[in-house]
């Protein structure tokens, strides 16, 4: 197996108490991989030490066969492994356009000078509009941010996460909050978007699980409980308990 993000041993106590329990997880070089797990099983946890939001008690984590369980979140975005959702920002004053624009900008590191002048603002166009197809909100290009509905700001999220091009993309509950006709377009635009990159998830909506991911890691106490894919985890005793046990929502 071509493992892209590795860890081994992944553990994290808070204060003596162990949310995440030697965890050893390998996540396939494009496979759509989701984490889940009843309520308290770590699986933020495990989610923030994976994307370096908190460090390991013990362990250690690799991104391409390199060591970063020390690096941090903004090093490892320079490496192609970035997180969504929690960290892209969305300008609700700025036009979908802007935003999407503003954050290939970012990409580049321009200088705020190339940013104020002419040429800056319109040289990411074309780049920007190949983006906002890409998560389909085409007809929304000059709708400010802000008025956008719940499922199209989180489509245009992704939008300003795929300028950064990232080969590997993490996203946390991607479904969260989002009515069922939202849902449905944020999984075809996942499955889109994972055609050339690794993505890891958690999301607690089963459905949306069963149709999107090849590999399924389950979580219960801090370790992982199963593994496969979910006609296999779905039949696993451990997994029906864990669930009924913790009153799954
Ligand atoms: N900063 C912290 N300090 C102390 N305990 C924590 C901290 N963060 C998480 N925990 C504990 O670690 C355990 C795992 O929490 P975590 O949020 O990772 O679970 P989860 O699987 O994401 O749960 P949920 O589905 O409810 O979001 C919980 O018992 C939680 O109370």
């Amino acid at each position: 197996m071509d493992a892209v993000l590795k860890a081994e041993g992944l553990t994290k106590e808070f204060k003596g108490f162990v949310a995440v329990n030697k965890v050893d997880l390998a996540v396939e070089r494009g496979s759509i991989h989701a984490l889940i797990g009843p309520n308290g099983a770590g699986k933020t946890t495990c989610f923030n030490l994976l994307t370096k939001f908190l460090q390991p008690t013990r362990g250690t984590i690799t991104y391409d066969g390199r060591d970063i369980t020390r690096m941090a979140p903004a090093d490892i975005a320079r490496l192609g492994m970035v997180r969504s959702f929690q960290i892209s920002a969305v300008f609700p004053d700025l036009s979908v356009l802007q935003n999407v624009r503003v954050a290939l900008q970012r990409k580049r590191g321009d200088s705020y000078d190339f940013w104020r002048s002419e040429r800056g603002l319109t040289q990411f166009d074309d780049e920007a509009r190949e983006h906002i197809d890409a998560v389909g909100l085409s007809e929304f290009t000059d709708t400010r941010a802000g008025e956008l509905s719940y499922g199209r700001k989180r489509a245009l999220e992704i939008a300003t996460t795929l300028a950064l091009d990232p080969a590997m993309l993490l996203l946390d509950e991607p479904m969260a909050g989002m009515g069922q006709e939202d849902v449905e377009r944020t999984s075809q635009l996942i499955k889109r978007i994972a055609k050339n990159r690794t993505i890891l998830m958690v999301e607690h909506n089963l459905k949306v699980v069963a149709d999107l991911s090849d590999k399924i890691t389950v979580l219960a106490r801090g370790e992982i409980l199963a593994e496969g894919d979910y006609a296999a985890v779905s039949k696993s005793p451990e997994v029906i308990d864990a669930y009924i046990g913790a009153g799954h929502d």
